[in-house]
C-alpha cells in the first residue's frame, strides 16, 4: 500500500457489519478512503477502473443501509465491483485481481457470499434480482434485493424483458440505475438520450425534497397501479411519468450519486418500503475522483498498470499489431474499394477495431449499443438489400445472438460477415469472456463459411475473402491481443474457399492447426524433428468448407494426425474426425487425436499459462504425439537436453 492510500477508517472495516457500526457522518470518510484504496490497488493490478470509481459512494451507501449479504446486492456486469470487494472482506486480496489464483475481475458466487450472482456479461442483474426477490417472497422472507445496472447495460433487450416482468409484479426488487452517461464508449441509442433528458436542464431532485416526498407517500402507497402512477407522477416525475413508471416501477430520481446526504436517506426509505419494485435513478461520473480517468475519453474504463501520479499506463510489450487494429485497418482498405461495406459493433467500437473504420466511414458505421441480437438481425436486414455488413462481435458476446445467427442469417443464407474477435482464451477476464465455443456453435450450422486466422497477415486475406463471399454468411475468428509480428501484405488477397496450406512437409507426424495455435504447432514440430520424428505442419484456414483433400492426404501419409484449435470439443477437430470417419480413415492406420480446450470453465490467468494448463501449447503437443505412439514423453524429450 503506498503513502497515497492512508485509510484509518477503512482499516477498521473487514465486512459491511463493521461499516454499519459507524456513525452516518463517518460514511463520507469511508467512501473517500475507499476511493484511495481502489486507485492504489488498480494502479498495481490494472483492470476495470472508471466504473468502480464512479460507484464508490453508492457502494458504501448500499452496504451501510442494507443488511448485506442477507439483503442481496447484485452488480450488473460486475466490472465496477472492486470497491464492493474491498468492503466485503476481500481487501487483503484485492491486489491479486485478475491474476492466476487471484480474485476475479467480476462478481463470482464461489468467491464470496457477498456476490449473490456472477456476472461479466451485461444486463442480467434485473432478471436475476427478480428471481431472488420472488424466491424470497415464496419463502416468506422479507429481505431486499438490489440490482445495480448501468445506463449502457440497461439499454440491452434482456433488461427490458426483466423490467417488463418485474413491473407486472409487486416484488421487493430495487433497481438502481447507475447513470454515468457512459458505456465503454459514450452511450448510444434512444434510451441514452432519454436518460439525459431526465436529468439535463433540471436540477437533480434534492434528497430533502425527494426523501420527504418518499416518506410522505410510502406509508400509504397504494397497490393499485393507476392510483400509484398518479401518486408518483405528481410526486417524483420531472413533469410527467417516466418510462420506468410506465413499466410499473416506482421511479425515484434523478439523484446525485456522489452526494451521500442525498443517497443515504433515499436508500433507507426505499429499504423500509412495503412494496416495489423501485427504480432509483442515480447520476454518477465514471472515473470520479481520479483526474486522469475523469479527463480520459473512455474514463479509464479498463487500464493496465499505471503510475498514480501521472496516470501513465504501462506500455504494451509487443510491437506486433493487434488483431483488432488489423481488422479495422483491413476493413477500411476494403471499404475504399467497395461502398457496400458497412461496419457494425455492439457497444465495443475500440475493442473490435470498428472505431478505426468509423474514423474513415462514419456514415457506414453502426454502434447499436449492448444489443448483440439486434446487431446480427440488423446486419441481416442490410444484407437483404445488397449491403456487405461486417458484424464485429467478440466470440463470447456473440453467444447472446445465437438464434439470430441460425434463424435470421444461416437459414436465409444471407451474406453477413462475422468478425469474431477474442476467440479462444482471453486471460484476465476469465471464463465469462473466453471465446471457447464459436467453433462448435457455428461449425454445426449449414451454409456457413468459417475461417480462423493463423496470424495477422492471414486476417488481412480473410477479410478480403469475406468481402468476396456474397452468397452466404461467413465468419473469421482471431484472438485477443497482438499478432506474431509477421510481414504484413499490402493488400488482402481472397483465399480459395475451402483450401488449407502446408507450412512444412514431414512424413511421420502431421499437426493440423485451425487458428493461431499454428505457432505452437511449429514449435512442437521443431522439437519433434530433433527427436527424429519428421513432422508436417498444416494450417487448415477453413473449418467449413473443410479441405477434405488435405485432411485425407495427411491421414494417409502420416502415422499420427493431431488437430489443434483454441476451442471446445465439437469444433474443428470434430469436423476432421467426422470427415475421416466418413471416408473410412478411422478404421485403418492413422492415429488421430483432436486437441481442444478441456471440458471445464477455466479461471482467469495470463493466456500463456492458461493454454499450457489446457494442453494446447508446444510442450503438450509433443507429449500427445509420444502418448499416441505409446512412448514415454519425458524419456523421449529428455534426449533433447
Ligand atoms: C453482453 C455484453 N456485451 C458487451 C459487454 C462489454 N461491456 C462491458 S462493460 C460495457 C459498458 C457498460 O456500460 P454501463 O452499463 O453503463 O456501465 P459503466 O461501465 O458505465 O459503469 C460493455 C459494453 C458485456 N460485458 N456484455
Ligand atoms: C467488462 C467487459 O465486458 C469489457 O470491458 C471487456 O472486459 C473488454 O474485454 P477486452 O479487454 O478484451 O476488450
Ligand atoms: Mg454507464
Amino acid at each position: 500500500m503506498t503513502e497515497f492510500s492512508k485509510t484509518p477508517l477503512l482499516d477498521t472495516i473487514r465486512t459491511p457489519e463493521d461499516l454499519r457500526k459507524l456513525r452516518i457522518d463517518q460514511v463520507r470518510q469511508v467512501a473517500d478512503e475507499l476511493r484511495l484504496e481502489t486507485i492504489d490497488a488498480v494502479s498495481v493490478t490494472g483492470g476495470h477502473f472508471g466504473a468502480g470509481l464512479g460507484v464508490v459512494e453508492l457502494t458504501t451507501a448500499l452496504h451501510y443501509v442494507f443488511d448485506t449479504p442477507r439483503d442481496r446486492l447484485i452488480w450488473d456486469v460486475g466490472h465496477q465491483a472492486y470497491p464492493h470487494k474491498i468492503l466485503t472482506g476481500r481487501r487483503d486480496r484485492i491486489r491479486t485481481l485478475r491474476t492466476g489464483g487471484g480474485l476475479s475481475g467480476f462478481t463470482k458466487r464461489t468467491e464470496s457470499d457477498h456476490d449473490p450472482f456472477g456476472a461479466g456479461h451485461s444486463s442480467t442483474s434485473i432478471s436475476a434480482g427478480l428471481g431472488m426477490a420472488v424466491a424470497s417472497e415464496l419463502a416468506g422472507k422479507k429481505n431486499n434485493v438490489i440490482a445495480v445496472i448501468g445506463d449502457g447495460s440497461i439499454s440491452a433487450g434482456m433488461a427490458y424483458e426483466a423490467m417488463n416482468n418485474a413491473g407486472a409484479m409487486n416484488s421487493r426488487l430495487i433497481v438502481i440505475l447507475n447513470d454515468n452517461n457512459m458505456s465503454i464508449a459514450p452511450p448510444v441509442g434512444a434510451m441514452s438520450a432519454y436518460l439525459s433528458r431526465l436529468y439535463s436542464g433540471k436540477t437533480y431532485r434534492s434528497l430533502r425534497e425527494a426523501g420527504k416526498q418518499i416518506g410522505k407517500h410510502l406509508p400509504k402507497l397504494i397497490a393499485d397501479r393507476a392510483a400509484r402512477a398518479e401518486e408518483y407522477s405528481r410526486g417524483f416525475m420531472m413533469g410527467g411519468g417516466t418510462l420506468f413508471e410506465e413499466l410499473g416501477f416506482y421511479y425515484v430520481g434523478p439523484v446525485d450519486g456522489h452526494n451521500l446526504d442525498h443517497l443515504l436517506p433515499i436508500l433507507q426509505n426505499v429499504r423500509d418500503a412495503d412494496t416495489g419494485p423501485f427504480l432509483i435513478h442515480v447520476v454518477t461520473q465514471k472515473g470520479k475522483g481520479y483526474g486522469p480517468a475523469e479527463a480520459a475519453a473512455d474514463k479509464y474504463h479498463a487500464v493496465v498498470k499505471f503510475d498514480i501520479a501521472t496516470g501513465a499506463q504501462a506500455k504494451a510489450k509487443s510491437n506486433a499489431p493487434s488483431y483488432q487494429n488489423v481488422f479495422g485497418q483491413s476493413l477500411v482498405k476494403e471499404a475504399q474499394k467497395d461502398d457496400k461495406i458497412v461496419g457494425i459493433t455492439a457497444a465495443m467500437p475500440s475493442g473490435t477495431g470498428i472505431d478505426i473504420f468509423e474514423k474513415a466511414f462514419p456514415k457506414r458505421t453502426f454502434d447499436v449499443g449492448i444489443a448483440e441480437q439486434h446487431a446480427v438481425t440488423f446486419a441481416a436486414g442490410l444484407a437483404t438489400e445488397g449491403y456487405k455488413p461486417f458484424c464485429a462481435i467478440y466470440s463470447t458476446f456473440l453467444q447472446r445472438a445465437y438464434d439470430q445467427i441460425v434463424h435470421d442469417v444461416a437459414i436465409q443464407k444471407l451474406p453477413v460477415r462475422f468478425a469474431i474477435d477474442r476467440a479462444g482464451l482471453v486471460g484476465a477476464d476469465g471464463a465469462t469472456h473466453a471465446g471457447s465455443f464459436d467453433n462448435a456453435y457455428l461449425g454445426c450450422l449449414p451454409n456457413m463459411v468459417i475461417m480462423a486466422a493463423a496470424d495477422e497477415a492471414e486476417l488481412v486475406h480473410m477479410v478480403a475473402t469475406q468481402v468476396a463471399i456474397d452468397d452466404r454468411p461467413s465468419a473469421v475468428r482471431y484472438p485477443r491481443g497482438e499478432g506474431r509480428g509477421v510481414e504484413m501484405p499490402e493488400v488482402g488477397i481472397p483465399l480459395e474457399i475451402g483450401k488449407g496450406r502446408v507450412i512444412r512437409q514431414g512424413n511421420k507426424v502431421a499437426l493440423l492447426s485451425f487458428g493461431t495455435r499454428l505457432a505452437e504447432a511449429e514449435k512442437a514440430a521443431d522439437e519433434l524433428a530433433t527427436l527424429g520424428l519428421s513432422t508436417t505442419v498444416a494450417d487448415a484456414r477453413f473449418m467449413k468448407p473443410l479441405d477434405v483433400e488435405l485432411v485425407l492426404k495427411l491421414a494417409r501419409d502420416h502415422e499420427v494426425l493431431l488437430t489443434i484449435e483454441e476451442g471446445s470439443i465439437g469444433g474443428f477437430g470434430s469436423h476432421v474426425m467426422q470427415t475421416l470417419a466418413e471416408h473410412g480413415m478411422l478404421d485403418g492406420e492413422v492415429k488421430m487425436r483432436a486437441l481442444v480446450l478441456p471440458d471445464v470453465f477455466m479461471d482467469h490467468d495470463n493466456p500463456v499459462a492458461m493454454y499450457a494448463r489446457a494442453g494446447l501449447d508446444a510442450k503438450a503437443i509433443v507429449k500427445k504425439v509420444f502418448d499416441v505412439l505409446g512412448k514415454d514423453a519425458a524419456t523421449e524429450t529428455s534426449k533433447l537436453a
